[in-house]
């Protein structure tokens, strides 16, 4: 049963928000004075452009194969990431059938283990194979969600990621995750500010609606122990995501023993990989896990990761990536809801999580996506041709 085979692998680079969500304009809500591990130096602490959260950009995979369909993904990584896929990557890729999806991912990594294994490498693995998945669907004329064994629900449910839960609350999100402003560099005085934000969300949502707090890995244990007592204990935090740096297992496990019972300790967007996986759940680091279909080795890496956590009942929510997660969320019991990252810069209104390198990406109504707006070839999307793609490495 032959595929049409893959004739050429390009990678472009597009700088300007897309999949690369931190690369905005000055004024966004996603870059104003949030807690990181850099705010320890004065000199980067209200800006995370300032220290180079935006240095790489969205990296693009094509996949064309021998009768003209073209499969493709975006991720971060931007030009390093291209030259990987261009010049190391290609070489599993060209004269092969993308239904071989698990021997190329086998040989992608195992090939630059010797210089990967996580981070930007697997970055560039990940948009691979996405866009592996995406050409399989395209020909095969099936949604990837179909191919991953079809939907066990009837629509996706998010919750909403930026400053104003108050508003994601309004346009009918089931909850909101607030970016923490102020880590342990920031003191005592830093601590009530965090507190008093969040006491201030609960006062206009109402205590039914989930607030989360992320806190992009700026945290000690000592740190969060006391924001996660005070925040469930003054205004119900329902979660505590990546409070601590994501190579720290043994940090993360002492702080869900620490951990009022009933908070949730969540953690894993960046982490990468079945074996990354498995240290955070065999460790019993948190309650949730958050893996990124962009970063964490794709779909074909997802299944494996997302089959170890059913396994051990453990949730499975992936970190935004829109369509990326959207068509593997529908599919799973263990993952029921789905995270919608509010690109917005008040953030005030919906608007799609990877524009504009997206064209057809379906947005939450009311909170919801139905799973017939994912009933497309592929991941149902196309690339804007109208943006300024940059191709640094052809082959
Ligand atoms: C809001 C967070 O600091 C970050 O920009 C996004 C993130 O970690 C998440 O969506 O989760
Ligand atoms: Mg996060």
């Amino acid at each position: 049963m032959g595929l049409p085979k893959i004739k050429h692998v390009r990678a472009f680079t597009v700088r300007g928000g897309g999949a690369d969500y931190h690369d905005q304009g000055e004024g966004h809500w996603i870059d104003d004075h949030i807690a990181t591990p850099m705010a320890r130096y004065p000199e980067y602490r209200a800006s995370r452009q300032s220290f180079g959260i935006n240095v790489l950009g969205t990296l693009v995979v094509e996949l064309e194969a021998d009768d003209g369909t073209i499969g493709f993904a975006v991720t971060t990584g931007g030009e390093p990431a291209a030259f990987i896929v261009e010049r190391h990557l290609s070489r599993f890729l060209v004269g092969r059938s993308p239904a071989e999806y698990e021997k190329i991912w086998d040989q992608m990594y195992f090939s630059t283990q010797f210089y990967g294994r996580k981070g930007l490498v697997v970055n560039a693995i990940s948009g691979v194979d996405l866009a592996l998945w995406d050409l399989l669907g395209k020909l095969r004329g099936e949604p990837v969600y179909h191919m991953l064994g079809g939907a066990v629900r009837d629509e996706l449910q998010f919750y909403a990621t930026g400053a104003r839960p108050d508003v994601a609350k309004e346009l009918g999100f089931i909850g909101g995750k607030l970016p923490l402003h102020h880590g342990p560099a920031e003191g005592l005085e830093g601590l009530e500010k965090n507190i008093a934000l969040l006491a201030d969300m609960r006062a206009k949502c109402g205590d039914d609606f989930w607030l989360m707090y992320d806190c992009w890995m700026s945290l000690d244990i000592d740190y969060a122990t006391r924001l996660a007592h005070r925040a469930w204990d003054e205004c119900g935090l329902k979660w505590i995501e990546e409070a601590l740096s994501p190579d720290d297992y043994w940090g993360y496990a002492q702080l869900k023993k620490n951990a009022p019972p009933g908070l949730l300790v969540t953690t894993g967007e960046h982490e990468a990989t079945r074996w990354g996986f498995r240290m955070l759940m065999d460790m019993e680091c948190c309650d949730i896990i958050q893996p990124d279909v962009g970063w964490c080795g794709g779909v074909t890496e997802l299944l494996k990761i997302a089959n170890y956590a059913d396994s051990r009942g453990v949730l499975m929510i992936p970190h935004g990536s829109s369509v990326y997660s959207y068509h593997f969320v529908i599919t799973r019991h263990n993952s029921p809801f789905a995270e919608f990252l509010m690109m917005h810069p008040g953030p005030t209104e919906v608007v799609p999580m990877f524009a504009p390198q997206l064209l057809g990406e379906p947005v939450p109504v009311n909170g919801r996506i139905r799973v017939s707006e994912l009933d497309m070839p592929g991941f149902g999307v196309e690339l804007n041709r109208d943006i300024a793609l940059h191709r640094p490495y052809p082959n």
